[in-house]
């Protein structure tokens, strides 16, 4: 089987939504490569906590309660849920996985309360992270890989349109040229890979420095990079400075930006400077980077700004898994 599904962007392109069908209901949920929970916001939450999301109704004659498995998480931005276990049908586009763990949320943190698109998130990393207690649950990916035409899914990210998700197959029709395979390194249950040298704006190499090690992380809004990369690229945006007060590098939104381009896999793959704009600031005419700083993370973050340059294949085809970067 394959399945295909749009991908919409929120405002900003903060994140991206995807129809998804679970026993007779159809959930918008928030696609994330970063982490390994399928939670929906469920009939169990006090109203207090929902503004408009759809509720997954625990009460369907296809749900059924997995007694005493529980769940609860907490993400890089300091969001977080929590909640308990059913198996129901899944359907994302086409590809149907017909017991898929599915975690009702009895609790989520005001960042999603907040986030009126979105009714829960579907994870796409390794099942190794996943949160349910005491015994951990497949992905969504990983319960249908083996019915799938082939062990992979793609993603397809666009600004301000929408893009798209597969399941099991590639579609030529997304990316230009060849597609550069790179290793993942998965033993943090993410699609880890390395990453080379970096240059900013079209002109020669003026990058010394190399990225190293990165996750793919579609659940991430920007594209977080170790400090000297991040202060070579704004060193070229005039009027650029860090903002205590946003919490991250800011420009003049008349600015000028220039492209960055990463090598990755022996291949150079050029963000535009456009990418690097992520939303006004609303203060002062000033515009937030979409490029920021990796301290205080721990690890650099390829988010939806890099994702949006490139199309994205996510491989469990040849036994250890792969990442293939394509341009768009
Ligand atoms: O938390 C996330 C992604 N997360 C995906 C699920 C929804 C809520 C956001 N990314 C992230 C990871 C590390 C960070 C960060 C953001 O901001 C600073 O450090």
């Amino acid at each position: 089987q394959t399945g295909t599904v749009a991908a919409n962007p929120e405002q900003y392109d903060q994140a991206y939504i995807c129809p998804v069908t679970i026993g007779s209901q159809t959930l918008h949920l928030d696609f994330d490569t970063g982490s390994s929970d399928l939670w929906v916001f469920s009939n169990l939450m006090p109203s207090s906590e929902v503004d408009g999301q759809t509720e997954f109704n625990t009460n369907s004659a296809g749900a059924t309660k997995k007694d005493g498995y529980t769940w609860s998480i907490s993400y890089g931005d300091g969001s977080g849920a929590s909640g308990v276990v059913y198996a129901d049908t899944v359907n994302v586009g086409g590809a149907t996985a017909t017991s898929q763990a599915v975690e009702a949320a009895t609790s989520v943190s005001s960042e999603f309360t907040s986030d009126t698109g979105s009714d829960g998130l579907l994870g796409l990393a390794f099942s190794s992270i996943n949160q349910v207690k005491p015994t951990p649950q497949t992905t969504f990916f990983d319960t249908v890989k083996s019915s799938l035409e082939a062990e992979l899914f793609t993603a397809d990210l666009q600004s301000n349109g929408p893009g798209s998700y597969t399941f099991g197959y590639i579609d030529s029709s997304k990316y230009t040229g060849s597609i550069t395979y790179t290793a993942v390194d998965n033993s943090q249950g993410f699609w880890g890979f390395t990453a080379g040298g970096y240059t900013v704006g079209g002109g020669g190499s003026n990058s010394t420095g190399t990225i190293g090690s990165a996750i793919a992380d579609t659940g991430t809004s920007l594209m977080y990079l170790p400090t000297a990369a991040v202060q070579s690229y704004y060193s070229q945006v005039s009027g650029s400075s860090y903002s205590s007060s946003q919490g991250g590098y800011i420009f003049p939104c008349s600015a000028s930006l220039p492209s960055l381009t990463v090598s990755i896999g022996g291949h150079g793959f050029v963000v535009p400077g456009s990418n690097f704009n992520y939303s006004p600031t609303g203060s002062g005419n000033t515009c937030f980077g979409g490029l920021q700083e990796n301290t205080g993370i721990g690890f650099t973050i390829f988010g939806d700004v890099f994702l949006r340059a490139v199309y994205a294949i996510f491989d469990e085809t040849q036994g250890s898994p792969r990442i293939g970067f394509a341009a768009q």
